[in-house]
């Protein structure tokens, strides 16, 4: 069954990539704030819903995009990573200027946190094309399943001083991340020890994914599974 990953994010396509899995990429761009008071499962579980809603709508849009080779039914993966801070309600994410990044590494610092991946697997089918004018073709898309996992990973940093987050903040590195670091660039300095998928922390728990596809599939894709 094909599959389209609707992310942009660089770490997801590469993950993806080591499944050796035939995917199509689709970038979605949505408003990640969270709202007042939401906790971190509300906030996981509406951002991935909202990816998927919004690629929903591009893939329906074949004006905008154009993914006519894909065979119908297919399955849609959106992804959200953020942090959650040791006291259960603080979601981290991506720091929006150098003193947001400063405020949680202070909290992070010589502390534990744990960061939380959801993965969304849509299963679409595609409906006869609606003709509305021949500038807007359009076609339908249904969803006939639809899939949820969140994983955790504790994560431990190392205490942190104003020079390493000054010098961390000036690599650039931490600015398209959760939390405002990745553990698999310099940020890894930071992490003392973690408890849980690696992959999860960088923003697709592999293992996990590839099992949920393969249970929306019913077990009829050859997954390698690398791990
Ligand atoms: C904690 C951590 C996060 N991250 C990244 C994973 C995610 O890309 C990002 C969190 O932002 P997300 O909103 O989850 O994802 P994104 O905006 O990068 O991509 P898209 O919404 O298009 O799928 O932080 C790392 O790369 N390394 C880390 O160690």
């Amino acid at each position: 069954m094909d599959i389209v990953l609707a992310s942009g994010s660089p770490r997801r396509h590469e993950l993806l990539e080591r499944a050796q899995l035939n995917f199509t990429t689709l970038s979605v761009d949505i408003d990640e704030t969270p709202l007042d008071n939401e906790s971190p499962t509300d906030y996981i579980e509406r951002m991935v819903a909202t990816k998927a809603n919004a690629a929903i709508q591009q893939l329906s849009d074949t004006s905008q995009v154009n993914h006519d080779s894909l065979t119908s039914p297919f399955i849609i993966l959106t992804s959200d990573t953020i942090g959650v801070l040791s006291d259960g309600k603080t979601v981290l994410v991506k720091p929006v200027d150098r003193e947001h990044a400063y405020s949680m590494w202070q909290r992070m610092s010589d502390n534990v946190h744990e960061v939380w991946t959801a993965v969304q697997a849509t299963q679409v089918q595609l409906l006869p094309k609606v003709e509305q004018s021949p500038s807007e073709p359009t076609r339908c898309l249904q969803i006939i399943n639809q899939q949820r996992i969140t994983e955790r990973t504790e994560v431990a940093f190392i205490p942190l001083t104003t020079q390493m987050m000054s010098d961390y903040w000036d690599s650039g590195e931490p600015v398209d991340k959760a939390g405002g670091y990745g553990i698999q660039g310099l940020g890894a300095a930071w992490v003392s020890r973690i408890n849980g998928s690696y992959t999860n922390v960088v923003g697709l728990p592999l293992a996990q994914t590839l099992a949920l596809i393969k249970e929306m599939t019913e077990g009829s894709m050859d997954i390698v599974n690398p791990l």
